[in-house]
C-alpha cells in the first residue's frame, strides 16, 4: 500500500457503539474521533468500564462501529469485507494482550517463527528475524524454552516479540502490563516506546498503569465512552535499548 508520509497510520471519525442485551441497550462509544502518527507511544487510559478495550477493537478492525468511519493507513476499513479487513491486520498491526496467548508445546523462537511463516515472509529470511526479534526483547539466550520453562515476564516479551517480528505499522497493547512485576514493566514498558520511537510504529496502549505515563508521547483519558482529555507529556523520543543487537 503507498501511503503519504503525511497520512496517519490509524484515523477515527465519530466513532458510535452499542451493546445491546435483552431489552436494554448500553451505549459505550458516544462519538470519539481519533488520530494516530507512527513513531508515537500513545495511552488511552481512564475508569474500568469507559469503553476503552472496546475502543481499541474498533480501531484495529476486530469490532465494527455503529457508526463512524476507521482508516488505517489510508484506507477506509468500513467498506471491506471480514477477508480484506483480515488481510490488513495480518499485514499491518501488532497486538498484545494482558495473557501472552503462546502456544504450549512449541518454543520461544518457533511462536516468532510461526507469525512470518503465516505472513508468507520468505524461508530464508525466518530464522534470522525471529532470533533477531527475540534478541531486541532480550531473550536471546532463551530462543529454545517453551512457555512452561518461561517466567511471566519472559512470556510477555515472547507476546512482544511475535507482534514486532513482523514489522507493524500499527502495534496494539492491551493491559500488557498489569499482570507483570514492576521490574518485568518497566522492561515492557521500555519496549512498546522502542517499537514507537526506533521502528515508527503508532504503539496504541490501554492500560491503568501510571507508571506508562513517563515513558509515553501522549495520554489520550476515556471516560464514559467519550475522550476527556488529549495531552502530549513532552516525552522526548530516544530509542531506549532493551539489548545492544541489532533491531528486526
Ligand atoms: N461484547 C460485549 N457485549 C456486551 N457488553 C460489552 C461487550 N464488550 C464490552 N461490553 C461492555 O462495555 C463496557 C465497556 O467495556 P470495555 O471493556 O470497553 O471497558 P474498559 O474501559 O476497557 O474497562 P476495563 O478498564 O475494566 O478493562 C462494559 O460495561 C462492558 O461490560
Amino acid at each position: 500500500m503507498l501511503v503519504s508520509s503525511d497520512t496517519p497510520a490509524l484515523a477515527a471519525h465519530g466513532l458510535f457503539k452499542s451493546y445491546s442485551s435483552g431489552d436494554s441497550r448500553m451505549d459505550i462509544l458516544k462519538g470519539i474521533d481519533l488520530t494516530a502518527r507512527c513513531g508515537e507511544l500513545t495511552l488511552l487510559m481512564g475508569p474500568s468500564g469507559s469503553g476503552k478495550s472496546t475502543l481499541m477493537a474498533v480501531l484495529a478492525g476486530l469490532s465494527r462501529p455503529d457508526r463512524g468511519r476507521v482508516d488505517i493507513l489510508g484506507q477506509p476499513t468500513g467498506c471491506l469485507g471480514d477477508d480484506e479487513l483480515t488481510a490488513i491486520r495480518l499485514r499491518h498491526c501488532g497486538f498484545i494482550f494482558q495473557s501472552p496467548n503462546l502456544f504450549g508445546a512449541l518454543d520461544a523462537l518457533d511462536q516468532v517463527r510461526l507469525v512470518l511463516q503465516m505472513t508468507g515472509t520468505p524461508a530464508a529470511e525466518i530464522e534470522a528475524r525471529a532470533r533477531r526479534a527475540l534478541t531486541e526483547v532480550g531473550l536471546a539466550d532463551r530462543a529454545h524454552l517453551k512457555p512452561a520453562a518461561l517466567s511471566g515476564g519472559e512470556k510477555q516479551r515472547v507476546a512482544i516479540a511475535r507482534a514486532l517480528v513482523k514489522r507493524p505499522t500499527l502495534l496494539f497493547a492491551d493491559e500488557p502490563t498489569s499482570a507483570l512485576d514492576r521490574y518485568n514493566g518497566d522492561m515492557v514498558t521500555l519496549i512498546l516506546r522502542r517499537i514507537a520511537h526506533l521502528h515508527r510504529a503508532a504503539v496504541l496502549c490501554v492500560t491503568h498503569d501510571s507508571r506508562l505515563i513517563a515513558h509515553a508521547d501522549r495520554v489520550v483519558t476515556i471516560e464514559d465512552g467519550r475522550i476527556l482529555s488529549d495531552e502530549r507529556t513532552g516525552c522526548a523520543p530516544s530509542p531506549d535499548r532493551v539489548s545492544d543487537n541489532a533491531a528486526p
